[in-house]
């Protein structure tokens, strides 16, 4: 039977995550192995030409799923009749720049795609923000899309879940595949915090099994906490195949689901659970079906991650606010 194809939508076409994503996405490594996609590529005209030399590459893959590729620097056709949304594209800190300058310049970038989706993406419009600061980034786009629904704008954390995983797994002589139900709390942020309390290795309690609060404390959480800025003190960039890794990840369970006994991490619209205050993006530990996601319910929280959820989720709080401030939302 021959599928529609679906509508993928990447902004920053032409930057590092975008060529070490395209490519992936057009294989069928987003969707699934039978689903035919058509790219759109969204870049500032200065990069236009970049993106179209990417698209050459792509066309010269001949990958039989990719059914189409148009490139464009107007988020008006960019998202015309998006069924998925990647927005990688951000304005990145330099320096001397405050905070507040960083928000209000990517309010510029993602409160007109937000409007552009709202306006012209297919009614089942999934987004994932990468651009950061990702979780407040998403908060602006969604904010500027009030016909859709908010739960469809969600935010990067799989890269942070993903890094957690492996950390752990060497911690414990275990394999990331034996590891399940580990969480990234909050912020895509070095407030961050990868929680194993829950999570399991082999079938036994990471917690228990590790049995060191020391290395938890002082080793496991900065590290990945702190992955990102060690990634581009030793690339001289920042992480860009993981960063689309994690992003073919954090769809492909989106639309495909989670596995039975396991869940994921993904910044979504709080809904107030563990007193995430409702509204703003923050990572929670979730399961996926059917194109669906939910909040896992019922976790215990000992003092230990209840200090730290809470840390994070206030400096989310506190993004909200400038953003609140600079009107972007
Ligand atoms: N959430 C995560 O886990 C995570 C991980 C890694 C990187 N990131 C973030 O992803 C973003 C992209 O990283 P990169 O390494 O690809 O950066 P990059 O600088 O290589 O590429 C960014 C691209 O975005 C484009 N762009 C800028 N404004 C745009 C706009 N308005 N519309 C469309 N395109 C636009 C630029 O022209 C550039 O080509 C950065 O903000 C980075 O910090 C997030
Ligand atoms: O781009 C960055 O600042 C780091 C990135 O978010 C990462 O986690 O690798």
């Amino acid at each position: 039977m021959t599928r529609t194809p679906v509508n993928v939508t990447v902004t920053g076409a032409a930057g590092q995550i975008g060529y070490a994503l395209l490519f992936r996405i057009a294989s069928g490594q987003l969707l699934g192995a039978d689903v035919p996609v058509k790219l759109r590529l969204l870049e500032i005209t200065p990069a236009l030409k970049a993106a179209e030399g990417t698209a050459m590459e792509l066309d010269d893959c001949a990958f039989p799923l990719l059914q189409g590729i148009e490139i464009t620097d107007d988020p008006n056709v960019a998202f015309d009749g998006a069924n998925v949304a990647l927005l990688v594209g951000a304005r990145p800190r330099t320096k001397g720049m405050e905070r507040g300058d960083l928000l209000e310049a990517n309010g510029g970038i993602f409160k007109p795609q937000g409007k552009a989706i709202n306006d012209h993406a297919a009614d089942d419009i999934k987004v994932l923000v990468v651009g950061n600061p990702a979780n407040t980034n998403a908060l602006i786009a969604q904010a500027a899309a009030p016909d859709v629904p908010a739960e469809r704008f969600t935010a990067m954390t799989r890269l942070d879940h993903n890094r957690a995983l492996t950390q752990l797994a060497k911690k414990t002589g275990s394999t990331v595949a034996d590891i399940k139900r580990l969480t990234i709390w909050g912020n895509h942020s070095a407030t961050q915090y990868p929680d194993i309390f829950h999570a399991t290795v082999a079938g036994k309690n990471a917690a228990e099994t590790v049995n060191d609060e020391k290395w938890l404390a002082d080793e496991f959480i900065p590290t990945v906490a702190k992955r990102g800025a060690a990634i581009i003190e030793a690339r001289g960039a920042s992480s860009a195949a993981s960063a689309a890794n994690a992003a073919i990840d954090h769809v492909y369970t989106w639309v495909n689901g989670t596995a039975e006994g396991d869940w994921t991490s993904m910044g979504i619209p709080s809904d107030g659970s563990y007193g995430v205050p409702e509204g703003i993006i923050s990572s929670f530990p979730v399961t996926t079906k059917d194109g669906s996601y939910e909040i896992v319910q019922g976790l215990d929280i000992n003092e230990f991650s209840r200090a730290r959820i809470d840390a994070s989720v206030k400096e989310l709080s506190e993004e909200r606010e400038a953003v609140r401030g600079l009107g972007l939302i």
